[in-house]
C-alpha cells in the first residue's frame, strides 16, 4: 500500500474527524462480541463462587454457575467460552492422571454446558499444569520437563475433552510435536470436526502471575517455563512455530500474551493469513483493573481501546477476561 494524499489544504485529515457519523464511516477496524473467547475458571461444588484477589472482578465458579455464565455469554453474542480448572492442592499428582479422567471437573463441565447451551463453542486448555504437583505443563523428571512423554499425556487429555464434547482444543503446553500427535489421534478416534487453536507463539511471560493464582499453580511452580515457552526477545521464532503448528494440523493459532506482543500478531496474520487470536492475559487484565480501581484510568474506555488494538493488529479474535463487560458495553 502507498498512502497518498494531496497537499494542504486540499487534504485536511480533520474533515473526516469532525462528526461521529464521519468517524464511524471511516473506521478501519471494528470490535464486536463475536470477536471474543471468554476464559473462565471452574471449581468443584454447587452454586458457589470464589473471587480471585489478583484478578478483581473474576471468580472461580462451580459448574452450575459456569452453565449460567455460558447462557449469558451466548445471549450477548459471545461465540466461545474457554474452561480452566482449579484443582485442590492435595489432588495434584506427579503422574497428572486426572488430566485425562473422562469425569474430571473440566469434562463434566463441558457436558453440562453442551447440554444446556449447545450453540456456544466450548474451548479447553490442553496442558498438565493444573494437575501437576510441580506446576509445569509437562511431566518433570529430575528437573527436566520431558517432551515426548508429555505429548502422549496431552493426546489422552485431548481425546477425553473431545469425547466430552469440546469444540476447540487449546494446547497451551508448548511441547514439540503435540499438534501433529493430537490431530492424528483425533482423526483416528472419529473426532474429525474437533478444532485445534494452537497456542503457537506463547512466551515465557511474567504476565501470567494472576492466572497461576487462579488455577492454584503459583505456590506449586518450581523454577520457570523458559525451556518450553518462548523467549520474549524472539520474533522470527514465532513465525517458525506458527508454520510448524499449521503444518501439523492446527486450525487456528494464538499469540500470547497480547498487548506487549501486537507486533507478533501483525507478522503472524500477514505471513500466514490463518485465523489468528491473541490472549489478553491475566496480568494485562490485572494492570487495567488496578489502575481503574485507583481512578487512574477510565476502565471502560481502556478496555474497549485495548481490544480494538488487537483487531487493528490483525487478530480475528481475542481471549479476554473482559468479554462479558465489553460485550455489554458494545451493546449499549
Ligand atoms: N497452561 C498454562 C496456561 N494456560 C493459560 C495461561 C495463562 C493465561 C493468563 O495469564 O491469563 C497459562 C499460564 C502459564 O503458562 O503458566
Amino acid at each position: 500500500m502507498q498512502p497518498l494524499s494531496a497537499p494542504f489544504p486540499a487534504a485536511r485529515f480533520r474533515r473526516l474527524k469532525r462528526t461521529a457519523a464521519l468517524r464511524n464511516l471511516t473506521q478501519e477496524t471494528t470490535l464486536s462480541p463475536a470477536d471474543f473467547i471468554w476464559p473462565v475458571f471452574v471449581m468443584e461444588g454447587k452454586d458457589a463462587e470464589d473471587p480471585i484477589p489478583s484478578m478483581p472482578g473474576v471468580s472461580r465458579l462451580t459448574p452450575d454457575r459456569i452453565v449460567q455464565a455460558a447462557k449469558e455469554a451466548q445471549a450477548l453474542g459471545i461465540p466461545a467460552i474457554c474452561l480452566f480448572p482449579y484443582t485442590e492442592q492435595e489432588l495434584k499428582t506427579e503422574d497428572c492422571a486426572m488430566a485425562w479422567d473422562p469425569d474430571n471437573l473440566v469434562n463434566r463441565t463441558i457436558r453440562a454446558i453442551k447440554n444446556a447451551v449447545p450453540e456456544i463453542a466450548v474451548m479447553t486448555d490442553v496442558a498438565l499444569d493444573p494437575y501437576n504437583v510441580n506446576g509445569h505443563d509437562g511431566f518433570v523428571v529430575d528437573g527436566e520437563i520431558l517432551n515426548d512423554e508429555s505429548v502422549e499425556a496431552l493426546v489422552k487429555m485431548s481425546l477425553a475433552q473431545a469425547e466430552a464434547g469440546a469444540d476447540i482444543l487449546g494446547p497451551s503446553d508448548m511441547m514439540d510435536g503435540r499438534i501433529g500427535a493430537m490431530r492424528q489421534a483425533l482423526e483416528a478416534e472419529g473426532h474429525r470436526h474437533v478444532t485445534i487453536l494452537s497456542y503457537a507463539a506463547k512466551y515465557a511471560s511474567a504476565f501470567y502471575g494472576p492466572f497461576r493464582d487462579a488455577v492454584g499453580a503459583s505456590a506449586r511452580l518450581v523454577g520457570d517455563k523458559k525451556t518450553y515457552q518462548m523467549n520474549p526477545g524472539n520474533s522470527d521464532e514465532a513465525l517458525r512455530l506458527i508454520a510448524r503448528d499449521l503444518s501439523e494440523g492446527a486450525d487456528m493459532i494464538m499469540v500470547k500474551p497480547g498487548m506487549p506482543y501486537l507486533d507478533i500478531c501483525r507478522r503472524a496474520k500477514d505471513t500466514f493469513g490463518a485465523p489468528t487470536f491473541a490472549y489478553q492475559v491475566s496480568g494485562e487484565y490485572a494492570m487495567i483493573e488496578a489502575a481503574a480501581q485507583n481512578g487512574w484510568l477510565d476502565r471502560e474506555a481502556v478496555m474497549l481501546e485495548s481490544l480494538t488494538a488487537f483487531k487493528r493488529a490483525g487478530c480475528d479474535g481475542i481471549l479476554t477476561y473482559f468479554a462479558i463487560d465489553a460485550a455489554r458495553a458494545l451493546a449499549s
